[in-house]
């Protein structure tokens, strides 16, 4: 068998061969050394360390890397090598190995470099017309199998000097490009073509948008920014983290194991619904409800509702203190907190804001007698008549207790929202009657309400940098919700608008991205496919053209790959012959139809002894899947299910279709008993 790893895998034995091999066993020496050393740091490292804490966490980071070296013997410690030419200004006559990792000899001199180390970056970008001092660019190939480290096949060179070796990619990359597709996403380090690689490696302080068409690479080259920027900008990534949000959990299981075999284990995958799960989902939004919530009105009707909670004072406080009592005026009050509101503090820090100036006007009179030194602040400010006071005109509120309001009042709602929602938009978010927070029927949308007044609340812990998937999908107030978590940080945006498939997708980047709050972000475009082939892409083209977005359309890297149209009396009848037969061929298979149709083809298959699985990772080469569940995902082999019925079952059918069309990275077979949609006929 062989592993998901690195191009080829049974190359021809390649002339030359010795020296390299050579090489490779000094790389491997190296690798032990360097584990050895690893390995025995972590047996003295507890020891050595001052104290518990210290020793603990010493632990984990030499645990970390020792486990890190270890790595995976079957991943081939480089890809590629450089030789630069004599007279190159920066590295004149020099040979760089480019790899996964860094690997250092025993005197620390580099055997392989990173392939995110600056002078990488020529591996990806040198060419014949632009050869940035590089004279020869060598990729190997490797065989991998489970458990046995990857054996050195052959390599391939191109000669910078006197152009490319051969049209097109080459042998390597090509193979690499053509590989069945089994298990989850693989990094693409060894491959990466010179358009993502800019991407890759675009400025930390540079918010980008990705406008890719499917199969262009959006997610992988959002992964390999991650481990880019995680490298290039430890220090600051490491403290502040680096987020990347997807759009639903099968799909995280398809990526998750990218960025791990990139050596960056710590960064956040999740979905959005995820992180901001503050209250349990337990109910469901009607279509116009969520229309309603999702849309960025509905921030100016929480800011409206909690700013009401803010009252000018109506009477004087009286604070006792020993034998003293201090007064402050009832205008001296008001003047606080008109100061205060007008600052436009987040609202939390706003209160506590009131209570310091309210206790320093205290404090004002007390110094007329005494000094008061911290003690007596502390004292005054946790007073029971400053602690009444606060609640009357700044009170606290939690968020999931502003939205409750705002949704279970129909008065407020009318006062904060008259000009901004119409009757009917109010109706549909009401509830029928007051709510608590505890006994809500809280739905995702309203997650995101409450996301929005927790941000109102309190500035939320920002990332250092986010990358966000599927872009084109998330509404006005979800892209709020990202934007809050990158304030002070840069974005990588991907999405493709032909697959936006919400009631909310987006039509315009100009518009998602000022959503997103980087108005300034470059909108950049992908657009060589390398999942689709030749003619699955042609079809598809043909079903863009109807989808009413402005996108430019895929140009297939892969030329191979089949197509097939079949015209059948009855799907389901016919579905098992065709799946049997397809599962003779290796990679995966996914049967994909629409929703309701998945129940009577599962129950089909299971009786002529097949047995797919859902969207859960399993072993199972075959899977069936409803339309809704595969974006971002890819499958050697698809079957599509009559598509006539996933474009009827929903307002953005035909870019539901599109989605699933190409998921296919070899083999595309269409089975219809109903016509076909316009587009795919003809
Ligand atoms: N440079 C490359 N070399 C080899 N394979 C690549 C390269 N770029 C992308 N791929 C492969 O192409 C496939 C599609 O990539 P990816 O899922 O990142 O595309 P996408 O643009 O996010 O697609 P979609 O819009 O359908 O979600 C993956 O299998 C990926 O590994």
């Amino acid at each position: 068998m062989t592993l998901p790893s690195d191009p080829t895998t049974g190359a021809e034995p390649t002339r030359d061969l010795a020296p390299e091999l050579t090489y490779l066993a000094r790389v491997h020496a190296a690798r032990n050394r360097a584990l050895d050393t690893a390995r025995l740091r972590v047996d003295t490292g507890a020891t050595v360390a001052g104290d518990g804490y210290t020793a603990e966490t010493l632990g984990r980071m030499l645990r970390g890397h020792a486990r890190d070296l270890a790595g995976q013997p079957h991943v081939p410690p480089y890809f590629g090598r450089l030789d630069f030419l004599d007279k190159d200004d920066e590295h004149p006559g020099a040979r760089y190995y480019v790899g996964r990792r860094h690997v250092a000899d025993v005197d620390g001199s580099p055997l392989v470099l990173d392939w995110r180390a600056p002078v990488s970056r020529r591996f990806y970008q040198a060419s014949a017309d632009h050869p940035e001092g590089v004279r020869r660019r060598r990729r190997f190939g490797w065989a991998v199998r489970p458990g046995r480290p990857a054996e050195l096949t052959g390599f391939e060179d191109e000669d910078l000097l006197v152009g490319a070796t051969g049209a097109g990619p080459g042998r390597l990359v090509a193979e690499e490009i053509e590989r069945p597709r089994v298990g989850p996403m693989r990094d693409i380090v060894a491959t990466i073509q010179p358009d993502q690689d800019r991407l890759v490696r675009a400025d930390l302080a540079r918010s980008i948008c990705v406008q890719g068409a499917p199969g262009t690479g959006k997610t992988a080259v959002g992964l390999h920014r991650a481990a880019y920027l995680l490298y290039t900008h430890a220090a600051r990534l490491r403290r502040s983290g680096v987020l990347v949000l997807g759009p639903n959990p099968a799909f995280l299981r398809h990526v998750r194991e990218v960025l791990p075999a990139l050596g960056e284990a710590d960064v956040t995958q999740t979905t959005l619904a995820e992180l901001l799960a503050r209250v349990p989902v337990r109910g469901h939004d009607a279509a116009d409800a969520a229309m309603v919530k999702q849309n960025a009105r509905m921030a100016e009707v929480l800011r409206r509702a909690l700013a009401e909670r803010i009252r000018l004072p109506e009477e004087p406080l009286m604070v006792p203190d020993g034998s003293y009592r201090w007064r402050v005026s009832v205008e001296a009050l008001r003047r606080l907190v008109v100061e205060v509101r007008a600052e436009q503090p987040p609202y939390a820090t706003g209160r506590e804001r009131l209570r310091a100036r309210v206790v320093q006007q205290v404090q004002r009179h007390a110094e007329t007698r005494d000094t008061p030194g911290p003690a007596w602040v502390r004292r005054i400010s946790r007073s029971r008549p400053v602690a009444a006071l606060l609640d009357r005109v700044w009170p606290a509120v939690r968020p999931e207790e502003l939205v409750a309001e705002v949704l279970g009042d129909p008065e407020l709602l009318d006062r904060v929202a008259g000009d901004l929602l119409a009757p009917a938009e109010r109706a549909a978010i009401r509830w029928p009657r007051p709510r608590t927070p505890r006994t809500a029927p809280w739905t995702e949308a309203d997650l995101v309400l409450i996301d929005e007044a927790a941000g109102l609340l309190d500035r939320p812990t920002g990332y250092g940098h986010v990358v966000v998937d599927e872009a084109q999908d998330l509404s006005p107030m979800q892209c709020r919700a990202v934007a809050r978590r990158a304030v002070h940080a840069s974005l990588t945006i991907l999405g493709d608008l032909a697959q936006g498939t919400t009631p909310w997708a987006a039509s315009s980047w100009r518009e998602q991205v000022a959503h997103l709050g980087k108005p300034d972000a470059a909108v950049l475009p992908l657009t060589a496919g390398f999942r689709v082939p030749g003619p699955v892409v042609t079809l598809a083209n043909r079903l863009l053209a109807t989808l009413g977005v402005d996108v430019p359309p895929t140009v297939p890297v892969r030329g191979s790959g089949e197509l097939r149209i079949h015209p059948v009396v009855d799907p389901v009848a016919a579905l098992p012959a065709l799946v049997r037969g397809a599962l003779d061929r290796p990679g995966s298979l996914a049967v994909i139809a629409v929703e309701t149709a998945v129940p009577v083809l599962a129950a089909a298959l299971q009786a002529a002894g097949l047995e797919p699985t859902g969207p859960e990772p399993t072993d199972g080469r075959l899977t069936l899947l409803a339309a809704g569940q595969v974006k971002g995902l890819e499958y050697d082999h698809v079957i599509v299910v009559e598509p006539a019925a996933i474009v009827a079952a929903e307002p953005r059918g035909a870019r539901r279709l599109y989605v699933v069309l190409t998921r296919a990275v070899s083999r595309l077979d269409v089975m219809h008993a109903a016509p076909l949609p316009a587009g795919l006929a003809g």
